[in-house]
């Protein structure tokens, strides 16, 4: 099988239409206001309609109400939901029933123990992603360009599929790959330029990696 990735915290046309020709399996949209790659809903809008239909369009929130979900759900039309924050797997749950969404859950990882508390989603979920966890300094859970030690990933299996993510970039993920034997993988930071300033020639260059 392929190594499909995701493109995460895509803000404008030029670098989305980048993902999509060169191959992103997944585009990512981030919804948390606190990020350098926020968008509003009437920004991502017209992002999201313009996505092929075999290119799926992920939306990334943090602990997110329902009224959050309701206004941006009602103008954006995503395909999956990625939960990056600290919610339980009964709301997991729970924004899976009342959007009728596949949902991704996140889950931070510094040491082996940290992935024990996937075993309790994995039933609920459609999706999981390991990310590294974020530094005590900063003010948001994901797209810190950090790695996790990749190799506690070894030997582990899951019954539903995972995204590698943190700290990815074309010079490493080949072989993040070659050692967590990841079938999906995630970037945000490792295809900018600076914080929230996506490259199309960094995205091109992390996707042909892939091939
Ligand atoms: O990118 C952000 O600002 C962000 C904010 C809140 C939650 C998640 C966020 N980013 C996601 O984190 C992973 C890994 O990112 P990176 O490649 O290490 O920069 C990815 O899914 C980002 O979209």
């Amino acid at each position: 099988m392929t190594v499909k990735a995701k493109i995460c915290g895509l803000t404008d046309a030029p670098t989305l239409d980048a993902a999509v020709r060169a191959g992103a399996g997944y585009v990512g949209f981030m919804f948390f206001p606190k990020s350098p790659r926020a968008v509003r809903p009437e920004q991502a809008a017209p992002l999201v309609r313009s996505v092929p239909e075999q290119v799926k369009s992920v939306g990334v929130f943090v602990d997110p109400d329902d009224t959050m979900l309701d206004r941006i759900l009602a103008e954006v039309p995503l395909d999956i939901l990625q939960l990056h924050g600290d919610e339980p797997v009964d709301r997991v749950a729970e924004i899976k029933a009342k959007t009728g969404l596949p949902v991704m859950k996140v889950f931070k990882i510094a040491e082996a123990e940290d992935f024990e508390p996937a075993r309790r989603y994995e039933q609920v979920v459609d999706y999981l992603m390991f990310d590294a966890k974020p530094p005590k300094e900063s003010n948001r859970p994901g797209g810190n360009a950090i790695a996790f030690d990749w190799a506690l990933l070894r030997g582990q299996s899951w019954t539903k599929p995972w995204f590698l993510a943190g700290g990815l970039t074309a010079d490493n993920v080949k072989g993040a790959i070659k050692l967590t034997g990841a079938q999906l993988v995630d970037t945000s930071s490792g295809v900018e330029d600076g914080p929230g300033k996506k490259s199309p020639e960094k995205i091109r260059r992390f996707l042909s990696q892939l091939s």
